[in-house]
């Protein structure tokens, strides 16, 4: 028989726009709190031996998404992780509520005048970015919003450094699990 996980032992899946910082600072999240990472990014292109420019040119985006889909049901069943998934997972409903179910979801907020600050670290290895006008940018921004509010916890991202942020995510889920779950 499975028992429901309490909220101490549930994955941490870490979402919002490419860029938001998911990857960078969802590792030293895990670090802080003795877990162990997973960058669904990372794992797709483990599995595919290939970095992600090259999955989307060779094999197309259905198969990226199907990959990405794969694994967030796998690693996403997962107790004690923290998981880092791609800005475009949450496209698929099935990815949402697979993580919203087993997980605690946390929404990384970026705002658009410091998301156009990365925009030069992004665009080579962002396949979604390459190409496209600074418009055309910010119309995928705004559209992708939506996708991340199903979430349990917002954090808003632009006055952290990556660091700090990892810190202030630790502490922050480390005093929510000792008021909600105190006996655990
Ligand atoms: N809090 C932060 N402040 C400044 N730069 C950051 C911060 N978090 C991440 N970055 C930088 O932004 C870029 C994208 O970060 P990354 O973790 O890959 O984002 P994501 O996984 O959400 O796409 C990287 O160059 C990273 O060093
Ligand atoms: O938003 C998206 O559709 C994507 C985001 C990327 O991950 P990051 O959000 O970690 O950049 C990566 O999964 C792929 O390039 C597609
Ligand atoms: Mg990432």
């Amino acid at each position: 028989m499975n028992f429901p996980l309490s909220v101490r032992e549930k994955s941490i899946v870490c979402t919002g726009f490419m860029g938001a910082g998911k990857t960078t600072v969802g590792k030293l999240l895990a670090r802080r709190l003795y877990r162990d990472f997973i960058d669904i990014d990372e794992e797709i292109e483990k599995a595919f031996g290939l970095p992600i420019p090259e999955i989307f040119k060779a094999y197309g985006e259905k198969a990226f998404r199907d990959k990405e889909r794969e694994l967030i049901q796998s690693f996403g069943s997962q107790p004690l992780l923290v998981i880092s998934v791609g800005g475009g997972a949450f496209l698929k409903e099935e990815n949402r509520n697979h993580c919203l179910a087993n997980c605690t979801v946390l929404y990384f907020d970026i705002s658009w005048d410091s998301w156009k600050e990365r925009i030069h670290v992004l665009t080579e290895t962002r396949p979604l970015l390459k190409d496209k006008t600074l418009q055309e940018m910010e119309q995928l921004f705004r559209e992708r919003q939506s996708i991340y509010a199903a979430n349990h916890s917002e954090f808003q991202v632009d006055d952290f450094e990556a660091v700090e942020a990892a810190e202030y995510l630790a502490d922050s889920l480390k005093m929510s699990w000792d008021i909600h779950a105190p006996q655990a």
